[in-house]
């Protein structure tokens, strides 16, 4: 059984039409990352999925319950961290835990779960002078409690530090094997393309892929990145570069020039770069980044 499916999903506010038409299946057990540019519909889909909002057409079904017909039963068991998480002003960390506790009656312990997430330190300190990242942290406690079978996201790396973003991507490669489906929001690529199995990419409310991030590269043909190590100045050379045919992307990066582009183009980048005057110090090649794919699939949004 899927564990999320939306069928025909739209969402209109006003004159902005933020959803046309999501049809999108995310297995049990699967780490799925929902990606899309700045007002692409990710808050909107994860609210509707939340039953936070209707949809003004489509359905929603969230193991296998009508998430608008069964609004609770849905929640029981899906383990939420929301976008803009603010605590309560007069509580502990360890409090909010076992508010959160009661709330879904399990007996769960909250030090096990603070000291999961890094904040074992901080348990009994107020939680509303927390940092960002601590705060984030909290929030994803709440959201591990009682074990629920489906996780939702919203950009969980939100504040992190690099230890935090380490510590993030642990606990959902343990709640995937642990037999949960996780479903998140993110704009840091490289964290989605550490955990996630799949990834959809919405652009102005649609739908534009939804695919393993091998599938994707197969798809755009954006197969390679060339990192060129040039005797002068990367920019002087990048645009005749970038009008090279199968070249997606060429910037200059660190001093190099970095080039996206097909397999079969990158003979004819260097054969370039010399036509064109420049001297080759070294060069190396490496797979197109989820940041190449998600640029070439999202380029031009509104
Ligand atoms: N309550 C609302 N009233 C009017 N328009 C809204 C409302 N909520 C969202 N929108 C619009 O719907 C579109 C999608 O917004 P949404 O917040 O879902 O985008 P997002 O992909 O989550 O963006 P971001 O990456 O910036 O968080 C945007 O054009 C936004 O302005």
């Amino acid at each position: 059984m899927p564990a999320i499916t939306l069928q025909g999903v739209t969402k209109q506010f006003g004159d902005v039409r933020a959803l046309r038409g999501i049809d999108m299946t995310v297995e049990s057990g699967e780490v799925f990352g929902f990606l899309g540019p700045n007002g692409a519909g990710k808050s909107t889909t994860i609210d509707i999925l939340l039953h936070y909002t209707h949809p003004s057409s489509g359905s929603v079904d969230v193991l296998g319950h009508d998430v608008s017909e069964e609004p609770a039963a849905v929640r029981k068991r899906v383990g939420i961290l929301p976008e803009g998480f603010a605590p309560f002003e007069t509580m502990t960390g360890r409090q909010h835990l076992a508010y959160a506790i009661e709330a879904t009656d399990v007996d769960d312990d909250p030090a096990a779960l603070l000291e999961r997430v890094g904040l074992a330190d901080a348990a009994d300190r107020a939680a509303a002078d927390y940092s960002t990242g601590m705060i984030q942290r909290l929030a994803l406690a709440m959201a591990l409690v009682g074990e629920p079978d489906v996780l939702i996201l919203d950009e969980p790396s939100t504040g992190l530090d690099p230890h935090g973003v380490r510590r993030m991507r642990e606990i959902v490669r343990a709640e995937r094997d642990r037999g949960a489906t996780v479903f998140f929001s993110s704009h840091i690529l490289a964290q989605v393309e550490a955990v996630a199995d799949r990834v959809a990419i919405l652009r102005s409310g649609e739908l534009v892929a939804v695919d393993t991030i091998d599938g994707l590269r197969e798809t755009v043909d954006a197969g390679a990145e060339l990192t060129v190590d040039l005797a002068g100045d990367p920019t002087e050379i990048s645009p005749a570069v970038a009008a090279i045919e199968g070249v997606s992307t060429a910037a200059e990066r660190d001093g190099d020039l970095v080039v996206g582009c097909t397999a079969d183009a990158k003979l004819r980048v260097l054969d370039e770069i010399r036509a064109a005057g420049g001297t080759i110090r070294d060069f190396s090649t490496g797979q197109a980044s989820l940041e190449d794919l998600f640029v070439s699939y999202t380029e031009g949004a509104a």
